[in-house]
């Protein structure tokens, strides 16, 4: 069996639509994960236990997802080395700019890598965790290259 490189971890399973997208990247770059609901708020021994555990498991990136008053990827980040980025999910009340603005102003000290709202935050979370993946994976680098060179030549085609 593959050991999980990656967790992917959301405050709720309502965000799954979202962060399945980083998932999606994950499998195309042959890059292991994992996925589980973890709460801040709701489940908070669990946070301590998967935060504090992590990289004892194996993890080496944590992809964190939420929305709303979004403290699951700093949470995280207070408890492990490991690199955190973080997705701020779409809110229904306020489009994802609470999720933002909750993850994206660290205290300096304890570091959190944001990406953008929602699904593109998403994909490019699941690209920024196999790229520092990459930093010592020669062969995972060489599949990141490939995929950015399928996308400009897609991009080439539809601008024709
Ligand atoms: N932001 C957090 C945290 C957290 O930060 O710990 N736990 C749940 N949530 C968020 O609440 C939103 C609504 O959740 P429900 O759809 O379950 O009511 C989700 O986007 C989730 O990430």
């Amino acid at each position: 069996m593959t050991m999980a490189l990656v967790e992917i971890v959301m405050g709720s399973r309502s965000d799954w639509p979202t962060m399945q997208k980083a998932a999606e990247i994950l499998d195309e770059l042959q890059v292991p994960y994992e996925a589980k609901v973890v709460s801040a708020h709701r489940t908070p021994d669990r946070l301590v236990s998967f935060a504090k555990g992590a990289a004892d498991a194996g993890r080496k990136v944590i992809i964190a997802g939420a929305g709303g008053a979004a403290h699951l990827p700093g949470m995280i980040a207070s408890m492990t080395h490991l690199p955190v980025v973080a997705v701020p999910v779409k809110s229904k009340a306020l489009n994802g700019l609470d999720s933002l603005l909750s993850i994206v102003q660290m205290p300096k000290g304890v570091a959190v890598a944001t990406q953008a709202i929602g699904e593109a935050g998403a994909a490019n979370a699941g690209l920024m965790a196999a790229q520092i993946l990459a930093t010592s994976d020669d062969e995972l680098a060489k599949r990141l290259i490939a995929w950015r060179t399928r996308q400009t030549e897609q991009v080439a085609v539809e601008v024709e």
